[in-house]
């Protein structure tokens, strides 16, 4: 390896550690100019001033004219009012409480007996944060085991329900939504509800909503009479829920210290809420993301890792990022196509896989390794004399930063302890900081996400024409063509053609392919 000694000294002056917290961030390996401090400083005291604003109750997304507050839920006592820490306060209890009870068999299954397994059915933000949770920190051997339906793809979950089988008796389901208008998650709950009736298993007595008051999940829950509801607050994104009902209630059945995973943003909340610039690990973060992306998101994020746990850090940082900064205006309206594109998987395995391209190919990324300090729980042995299966791990984190530093790829080091609730508190909260700090530094709101709202409303005008399309398929005859499907009902032909394929395809239609999609004819059936 190669290591020179203006290296070392620019890993000493760029190299930040909270020894209380078990926590180091490393960001000598990036292509800043000192200046950057200098020339960033207005916009860096304006973080401040809007995170400070934010903690305190400020409408901080303009847009929806909402509070910003998921920094509350670690550290209550920083609600606005006395209602809202005390709402946070009992929500939480109630959270922990169910989950003991449910440990403790005295809300039990309709048969009688204990719940034994956990099926979440939720979508982006009301699924990513349970599922790392469940990947990182709950135990060898969880309490309950735990199912997810993310998706409304149909063999998804039935291949998760195959996997339950008669264990269905036994299954506790939290459907989680915040707007509890969710089409997806909708459809989960209803899968969900077919999958225990298949069984003759009351559902409503197998069932917990996590969704806003008054939403029409919530409506539905109520009027069903659902084992239990809990709260999700309209000041809290989607994203940045992890640490309401949304995440507390799946982890807490886990069987995962859950004040801790709290505890852990909570102190990482306190480091950079008041620490110097050149000493913030939030601020430092972010001002590496400005720095390598020019404040334009030209470089993409890629986490590395080294850590199985933590394999799905980056799909969560993924929608982190991408939602909060992925914007085409700015807070002034200019249109500015802001974001920072995030992959990544883990380490040692990507090298056997995209890190090849990292090294030599197009240098249009900055990596951001996430390094674990204790190998294992476990004694181990060595796997040749003087090494273990943790050296080799290292080694290789150690290796490939030095082979993309050899090669001006730029990357920082985050360092942790161990892997436990705690520190993976700390990660989500620095990163939820450093969102709230780069959303300043290039004056985007990072707390709506209107984009997203257009693919929706496509897929229901979709879904509409299909259905039109449907009921004008001809019952006799040769078909009708797309363009003959179309004409009348004044649609796009292409997409005609793609809602008769796809009738067909599911034994709603039927199709006599011809020599192009133009060619092709569609019938009743
Ligand atoms: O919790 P909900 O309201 O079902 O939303 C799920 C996800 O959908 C989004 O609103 C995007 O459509 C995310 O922001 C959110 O996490």
């Amino acid at each position: 390896m190669s290591t020179t000694s203006s290296h070392w000294d620019r890993f000493q002056k760029f190299f930040v550690r909270y020894p209380q917290i078990g926590f180091s961030i490393d960001i000598s390996r990036m292509a800043f100019e000192e200046g950057l401090f200098d020339s960033q400083a207005p916009s860096i005291e304006k973080a401040y001033v809007d995170m400070k604003a934010l903690e305190a109750g400020a409408i901080a997304n303009p847009d929806e004219g909402r509070m910003v507050g998921h920094y509350w839920l670690r550290n209550s006592d920083l609600a606005p009012t006395a209602e809202l820490k005390a709402e946070i306060d009992a929500t939480l209890d109630a959270t922990l409480a169910f989950a003991a009870e449910v440990h403790a068999g005295k809300i039990l299954a309709a048969n009688g007996q204990k719940f034994t397994r956990v099926l979440i059915v939720g979508i982006g933000g009301s699924a990513l944060g349970p599922q790392l949770v469940a990947q990182a920190i709950t135990p060898a051997t969880p309490p309950m085991a735990i199912d997810f339906f993310d998706n409304t793809d149909p063999d998804g979950m039935d291949r998760i329900v195959a996997q339950i089988g008669t264990e269905i008796a036994t299954t506790l389901t939290l459907v989680i939504s915040k707007s509890g208008g969710t089409k997806e998650t909708r459809n989960g709950m209803l899968e969900a509800q077919a999958a225990y009736q298949a069984q003759g298993v009351d559902f409503t007595k197998h069932v917990v909503a996590v969704t806003g008051v008054g939403s029409e999940l919530d409506k539905y829950a109520i009027a069903q009479g659902w084992l239990a509801r809990f709260p999700m607050w309209d000041w809290v994104g989607g994203r940045t829920s992890v640490m309401s009902a949304v995440g507390t209630i799946a982890a807490a059945l886990q069987g995962v210290d859950v004040r801790q995973f709290l505890a852990g943003a909570a102190a990482m909340d306190a480091e950079t809420r008041t620490r110097p610039t050149r000493e913030n690990a939030a601020m430092l973060l972010a001002l590496m993301w400005y720095s390598a992306g020019m404040g334009k998101g030209a470089k993409d994020m890629v986490v590395l890792p080294y850590k199985d746990r933590l394999v799905l850090f980056s799909k969560y940082l993924q929608q982190l990022l991408m939602e909060s900064l992925g914007k085409e205006h700015d807070l002034d309206g200019q249109v500015v196509n802001q974001g920072i594109a995030v992959y990544g998987n883990k380490g040692s395995t990507d090298q056997h896989a995209y890190v090849q391209q990292l090294r030599d190919g197009v240098n249009n990324f900055f990596a951001v390794f996430i390094q674990v300090s204790k190998s294992r729980d476990t004694a181990g042995f060595e796997v040749e004399p003087g090494y273990t299966s943790g050296d080799y791990l290292q080694g290789f984190l150690r290796g490939t930063r030095t082979a993309l530093a050899d090669k001006g790829r730029e990357s920082i080091t985050l360092t942790i302890q161990e892997v436990n609730a705690f520190s993976l508190g700390m990660l989500v909260g620095l990163f939820e900081r450093a969102v709230s700090f780069y959303a300043t530094l290039i004056n985007v709101n990072a707390y709506h996400q209107p984009g997203v709202e257009a693919g929706k409303k496509a897929a229901t005008d979709f879904l509409k024409q299909m259905g039109q399309v449907l009921a004008a398929l001809p019952a006799t005859g040769v078909g009708a063509t797309a363009d003959e499907i179309a004409g009348p009902l004044g649609i796009d032909a292409e997409d005609a053609w793609h809602m008769a394929s796809h009738l067909a395809a599911n034994g709603k239609a039927k199709a006599l392919e011809g020599n192009t999609p133009a060619e092709d004819r569609f019938l009743a059936v």
